[in-house]
């Protein structure tokens, strides 16, 4: 049987219904008084109804977001209509606390919000109804979800022992930097740099050692370079860089730079004081690269040509 309210006995059980269900619900009048606060506004406000009722809810709770609750109110009462906020556009509008077991990240409880239009005998609009629906168990898996997403992506693209791009998506770059030039004509400069003689490394101070000469040279490349350029980890002690709005020139003094800091600054390591030092091979973009592929194959032969003429030193690949 339907209920219409029409009985006392059928109004009774709707009120009590109303004051248990397991969603806020708040009666406003037009001058934001609270005219009824139910079972759920009372457990997770800590307010009683008797408490609020009459009170300026603006009053109760100094953290509304003022503004936006009267403009939102104003809309549903002058055109009559009901209004709904997700948890996406506003996490909450009441600062409940969370009641879920403690994620470590989500305190609050996430509502979605409705603003209801409730019409007097004569047809016009004097209150509104918010009715507050806990959505926090729906919004903390989206958002896990969101972050684990993030994660992967990132993941995708780094390389998880220098935290550098991989040789994958280095690629990309680089294929993107020599279609931008090929549009624009602006400089930009290709740099292969390899650790000397890193097999030794491993072999007299073991792999773990050896990981951490990786390490730092991938962080002294991060502390030298500018945030337009990037970096990638291109081979195992293999780095390449690309300089963007970067000559010959210019690329030639980061490129000292950063041989001579390698040089200058040894690793401290399980207990080892380990010095190393880097080749470096750089090319210039010039009219005459046909291919992202011919680009990188000019600065790796600089780089061949400073490991045969002695190492530890920067050539540049003449075009
Ligand atoms: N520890 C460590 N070693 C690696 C990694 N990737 C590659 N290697 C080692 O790097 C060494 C590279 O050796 P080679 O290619 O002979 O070059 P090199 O000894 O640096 O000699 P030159 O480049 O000619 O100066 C090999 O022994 C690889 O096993 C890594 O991720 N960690």
């Amino acid at each position: 049987m339907p209920l219409t309210g029409n009985s006392p006995r059928e109004f009774h059980w709707l009120i009590d219904m109303l004051e248990s269900v397991d969603i806020g619900l708040v009666v406003l009048d037009k001058d934001f008084s609270i005219a009824l606060w139910n079972d759920f506004m009372e457990n997770h406000s800590g307010l009683n109804a008797a408490e609020v009722r009459g009170k300026n809810i603006f009053s109760q709770f100094p953290a509304l977001p003022e503004q936006w609750l009267r403009r939102k109110v104003d809309t549903v009462v002058t055109l009559n209509t009901r209004t709904f906020t997700s948890w996406e556009q506003r996490p909450w509008l009441f600062p409940f606390r969370s009641t879920r077991p403690i994620t470590g990240t989500h305190d609050y409880m996430f509502q979605n919000l409705t603003i209801h239009p409730l019409a007097e005998p004569d047809g016009s609009i004097q209150r509104v109804c918010l009715m507050v629906y806990d959505v926090t168990d729906v919004a903390t898996s989206k958002l896990a979800l969101e972050q684990a997403n993030e994660q992967l992506s990132l993941l995708s693209i780094t390389d998880p022992l220098t935290g550098l791009q991989n040789r994958g998506s280095w690629e990309n770059l680089l294929q993107a930097e020599f279609s931008r030039f090929q549009r624009y004509h602006q400089a930009g400069t290709l740099v292969m740099l390899d650790i000397d003689h890193f097999k030794v490394i491993n072999d007299r101070y073991g792999h773990p050692a050896g990981d951490d000469v990786i390490r730092h040279l991938a962080s002294l490349i991060k502390s030298l370079l500018r945030d337009a350029d990037t970096a990638g980890r291109y081979g195992g002690e293999e780095f390449a860089l690309i300089l963007p709005q970067t000559d010959a020139e210019g690329a030639g003094v980061i490129a000292e730079r950063l041989r001579l800091a390698v040089s200058s600054e040894p690793v401290m390591t399980h207990g080892e004081i380990i010095h190393y030092t880097i080749s470096l091979g750089l090319a210039a973009l010039t009219p005459d690269l046909s291919s992202a592929a011919d680009w990188l194959q000019r600065a790796d032969k600089a780089l061949y040509q400073a490991k045969n003429s002695g190492r530890n030193r920067v050539c540049v690949c003449q075009a």
